[in-house]
């Protein structure tokens, strides 16, 4: 292991949907030494619409470090890096000579752009929503950053108007904040990495640069659009006027990359579900692209600096821990949701043959249905908040299984364990529905810092700081406990 001053420190910016936070990591450790987490808010101006105010990812960023710098005092002058981590297809567009948004940034589970799907998939043969696959990896759906892109061009004369005049840019939540910090409007590099690049549907998965069939499909003018990086490089130095001026900014990941990293599932077969707002489960196929003929998407999962990139078969399930926050906030059936879902499902033996298919906005992989809609079903008179709570659990279980399926399908190999981390995962009875509903152990990291971890890693490679051991044999980093089916006959994967 190369020598790291003992003293070193990575910081990394995890821009997710609900929230921003800054941590800050020791090399060669797996626990976050402080941390500051801001809130952000989703307005939703009309059913299906999901938006932020990219200033306020922004001013949350700068809160979250300055409050972290505060809690280290002197020490902070040991953060030598910056990693980048963020919500993935969330789409900003700015106007580059003033540094202002041009909208509020549309949110990845947002819907409004359905006609727009319906646009392209007049233009290609046979309504084939698969029809670009082999470009981008990705199939046709609302979920991906060139639909939104389309419909601001189309919706937002602001943004028409920048167009016209070249001074629009285009970036995911990653590139708004990289843009920012080293410089904005004077100076601000414009740059993505590959794995969020891999998610606009713009982006050639194999030559890893953007498609000129795609942007001419969407007529989307390429000087809109960041250059495309490695997610392991040193970007650019921290702007005057923020905190930690001058540090590089060497590792960009989008996050549920990130967390497969984080799990060191650095090897061909292996995978990783994370289970926050949405469930996103991840499988490493090495550096060949595994082309899905069963509903899962190909993505990039990594690319370290001049290494070839690594892909990964990715299963998108746009709703889970968001069926709880829907049962607390429009039912009413629990108050807190980390102390009361596990303890009220427990109360029942089983879901009384209640099932919540929970497609609040449509079904992702592998379904890809932007016009299905959730359904509870099979209740009776005996049925209780309990029995539909337990149901929303088994939902994300089946889901997950139903994703499993698929990508034993495509890869041949059978999944023998699944590693599982993300702030759901903290229910126990959840753990063991998966293990029962997927017929095979599941494994759960003991951190809920899976995803920086993974982006400070990415850093600290970057940087020549090996102290995490990314290529090692030994895979488990951070410890785990595991939970192993107890009933199998309905546990077998087709
Ligand atoms: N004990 C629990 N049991 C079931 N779901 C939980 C529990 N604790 C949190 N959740 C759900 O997990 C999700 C946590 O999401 P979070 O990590 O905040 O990320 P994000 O919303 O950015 O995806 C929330 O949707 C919440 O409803
Ligand atoms: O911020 P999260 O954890 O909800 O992740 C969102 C995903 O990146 C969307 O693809």
């Amino acid at each position: 292991m190369e020598k790291v001053h003992k003293d070193t420190l990575i910081g990394v910016i995890d821009a997710g949907t609900r929230t921003v936070k800054f941590c800050v990591f020791r090399p060669g450790h797996t626990k976050e030494i402080a941390e500051h987490t801001v809130d952000i808010v989703t307005h939703t101006p009309q059913e299906g619409w999901s938006e932020q105010d990219p200033k306020e990812i922004l001013s949350a960023v700068r809160k979250c470090i300055e409050n972290v710098v505060q809690q280290l005092g002197l020490e902070a002058i040991n953060i030598i890096t910056l990693g980048i981590t963020n919500q993935r297809e969330t789409t900003i567009l700015w106007d580059k000579t003033t540094g202002e948004p041009l909208y509020n940034a549309i949110v990845w589970n947002d819907i409004r752009t359905d006609s727009t799907v319906d646009i392209i998939l007049a233009k290609v043969p046979d309504n084939n929503t698969n029809y670009f696959k082999n470009i981008c990896g990705l199939p046709i759906s609302p979920y991906f950053s060139a639909f939104k892109i389309k419909w601001l061009m189309h919706f937002a004369p602001q943004v028409k108007k920048a167009i016209k005049a070249e001074t629009c840019l285009f970036g995911t939540v990653d590139t708004w904040i990289l843009w920012n910090l080293t410089g904005g409007a004077k100076g601000g590099k414009h740059y993505t990495d590959v794995t969020n690049a891999s998610r606009t549907f713009l982006m050639n998965i194999e030559l890893l640069t953007w498609d000129p069939l795609l942007l001419h499909t969407f007529k989307i003018p390429a000087n809109i659009l960041p250059e495309i990086k490695s997610s392991s490089e040193i970007y650019g130095r921290v702007a005057r006027g923020f905190p930690l001026e001058n540090v590089r900014i060497s590792s960009i990941l989008g996050n549920q990359q990130a967390s497969l990293v984080g799990q060191r599932c650095l090897k061909e077969g292996q995978a990783k579900n994370t289970y926050r707002s949405g469930c996103f489960l991840l499988y490493n196929t090495g550096i060949s692209k595994v082309q899905s003929t069963h509903g899962l998407v190909t993505t990039v999962a990594y690319k370290f600096g001049s290494k070839p990139a690594v892909y990964a078969l990715e299963g998108s399930v746009a709703v889970a821990g968001a069926a709880m926050k829907w049962l607390r906030d429009n039912m009413g059936f629990m108050g807190d949701i980390q102390k009361e879902t596990e303890s009220l499902a427990q109360e029942v033996f089983n879901t009384g043959d209640v099932y919540f298919v929970p497609a609040f906005k449509g079904l992702y992989a592998p379904y890809w249905r932007k016009d299905a809609r959730g359904i509870i079903c099979g209740l009776t008179a005996f049925s209780t908040k309990q029995h539909i709570i337990r149901a929303a659990l088994e939902a994300v279980c089946f889901q997950t299984r139903d994703i499993l399926e698929a990508m034993n399908k495509d890869c041949g190999i059978p999944l023998t364990k699944l590693h599982v981390d993300g702030k759901m995962t903290v229910n126990s009875l959840l753990m063991q529905l998966q293990a029962d509903i997927s017929g095979m152990p599941v494994v759960r990291a003991q951190s809920q810092d899976i995803t920086a971890l993974g982006t400070a890693m990415a850093a600290g490679a970057a940087e020549g700081i090996k102290a995490w051991e990314i290529y090692s044999e030994e895979r488990e980093l951070v410890p785990s406990d595991t939970f192993l089916p107890t009933s199998t006959e309905s546990g077998h994967l087709a």
